[in-house]
């Protein structure tokens, strides 16, 4: 059965779960500091500009979506595992709204990245710094949720 076999390895999908949440999270944190001085330092079209964008398509393509990608399986693999969330409890929800506010900000992320790709930025370095707020939050809510279990 896949679910004994889930308990089974449960401590290491949990464990392969917080590294891919680790590589995610720094991902998600640090392009939009990039896109702050792309936006407030770089004039479009020079030698910079095209360096910017290709840290950004990196961090986005290399780390960001493969880390979305891992979370997401082996947080979902947990989920399935026996005895491990009680839908009756508070926190699953939380976490579960909090996720999805998560991968919605990182397809604005990815949105984003593509206007400074088509030198069409229109968003300010202050715009940026002060959505850098929202996964600082949403992290906040996910951890406390998922490890006080309200
Ligand atoms: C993407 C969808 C996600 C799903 C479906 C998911 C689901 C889960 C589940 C079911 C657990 C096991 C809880 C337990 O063992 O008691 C877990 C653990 C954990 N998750 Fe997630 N998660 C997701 C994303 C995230 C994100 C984005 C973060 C952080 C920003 C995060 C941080 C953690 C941490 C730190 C643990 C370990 C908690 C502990 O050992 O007590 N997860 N996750």
């Amino acid at each position: 059965m896949i679910t004994d076999w889930l308990a089974e390895w449960y401590l290491v999908t949990k464990s392969l779960h917080v590294i891919a949440v680790i590589t995610w999270m720094a991902g998600i944190f640090y392009l939009p500091r990039l896109f702050v001085y792309h936006a407030e330092q770089v004039e479009t079209g020079t030698r910079t500009d095209s360096m910017f964008q290709t840290m950004e398509r990196r961090l986005l393509r290399g780390i960001m979506n493969p880390s979305l990608i891992a979370t997401w399986v082996f947080g979902l693999a947990l989920v399935m595992t026996p005895g491990i969330v009680d839908w009756s409890m508070l926190w699953p929800w939380v976490k579960a709204a909090a996720v999805l506010g998560m991968t919605a900000f990182h397809g604005w992320l990815a949105v984003r990245r593509k206007d400074f790709a088509n030198g069409a930025n229109q968003k300010s370095g202050r715009h940026y710094r002060l959505m850098n707020e929202v996964p600082t939050v949403l992290m906040v809510v996910i951890v406390f949720g998922v490890i006080v279990k309200w």
